[in-house]
């Protein structure tokens, strides 16, 4: 096993270089890991309650990063960070930054309509509105001015095929969308979210209110999604972080104790506390 130097060193290069491995005499595909979203000595409180601690995290394009850990810990604080959605409790103070494609998105002239756009946001409990499915999907884009007919169709139809429900809801697209079971429900929300074309997808436990069955579909797309999308996921599922993630944080009292490849805290973790929680110790 390689020392924590060591490995920093490791990681720092795959973080930031092209990778080409030729110990067999042949070039492999280059790996090329863009940063989405950086932290920088990230903290947050609600009051007094300091509930994250200087979170330096980097996030790459076209991965699903997972947060695990304890409860209360920070996980979803920290996801509603990332499109400024926390701000939405009077008393929560920030310090520190948080770049999304190299631009903080605390500055003036990024606003959080901008943001929230290219950063979408997939709740724990499905919430698609009581309308109908179309008008669901349709919602977002209908906010950013578009009204014709065939555009709207057009953008309907492609985000409900990229979150893998097209399929099942063709045929009754005007039925409300609260008729449909938990997992379809989830889907809707997914499309939704696709619907403004976002560059990033948050998702706050998405999968903890469905059957194994919609577990499996929303976790297959998620798969199919990050070709496209950058992903970041808190789960209290272990198996499905370890399923589904490229990297995986672990979050403890409001900081972070390790955050690296999926495969490396799963098998290989730095820092007891992580091996205990991941090995189910404590939770
Ligand atoms: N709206 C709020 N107002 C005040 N304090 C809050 C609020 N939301 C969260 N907190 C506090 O912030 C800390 C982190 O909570 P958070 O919900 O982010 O944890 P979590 O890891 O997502 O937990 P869980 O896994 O149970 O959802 C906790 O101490 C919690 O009590």
């Amino acid at each position: 096993m390689a020392n924590i130097k060591e490995r920093n060193e490791i990681k720092k290069t795959v973080d930031t270089a092209t990778l080409e491995d030729k110990t067999q005499g042949e070039t492999k595909p280059e790996i090329i890991r863009e940063p989405i979203f950086k932290t920088n000595n990230f903290n947050l409180w609600y009051g007094d309650n300091h509930a994250l601690q200087d979170i330096n995290l980097t996030f790459n394009k076209n991965e699903i990063s997972a947060i695990i850990g304890p409860s209360g810990c920070g996980k979803s604080t920290f996801v509603k960070s990332l499109n400024r959605m926390v701000e939405l409790v009077p008393i929560v103070r920030t310090e520190g930054e948080i770049l999304y494609r190299d631009q903080d998105i605390f500055e003036r002239k990024f606003t959080v309509e901008e943001l929230r756009t290219k950063v979408g946001m997939v709740f724990q409990k499905p919430n698609p509105f009581p309308k109908s499915i179309y008008d669901n999907v349709a919602y977002g884009p209908r906010v950013h001015g578009i009204r014709k007919k065939q555009i709207l169709d057009e953008i309907v139809e492609k985000s409900l095929r990229d979150a893998a429900i097209w399929d099942e809801v063709k045929d009754r697209l005007n039925e409300n969308a609260i008729g449909l079971s938990g997992g379809q429900q989830q889907r809707i929300c997914i499309a939704r979210a696709l619907a403004t074309e976002p560059d990033v997808i948050l998702m706050d436990e998405p999968t903890s209110a469905l059957d194994p069955i919609s577990t499996t579909k929303v976790e297959d797309l998620m798969q199919e999604l990050k070709k496209n999308y950058s992903i970041v996921v808190v789960t209290h599922n272990m198996q499905q972080a370890a399923r589904v993630s490229d990297t995986t944080a672990f979050f403890y009292q409001g900081y972070v104790v390790e955050h690296d490849d999926t495969k490396v805290i799963f098998e290989n973790p730095r820092d007891q506390r992580t091996e205990d929680y991941v090995s189910g110790r404590f939770g």
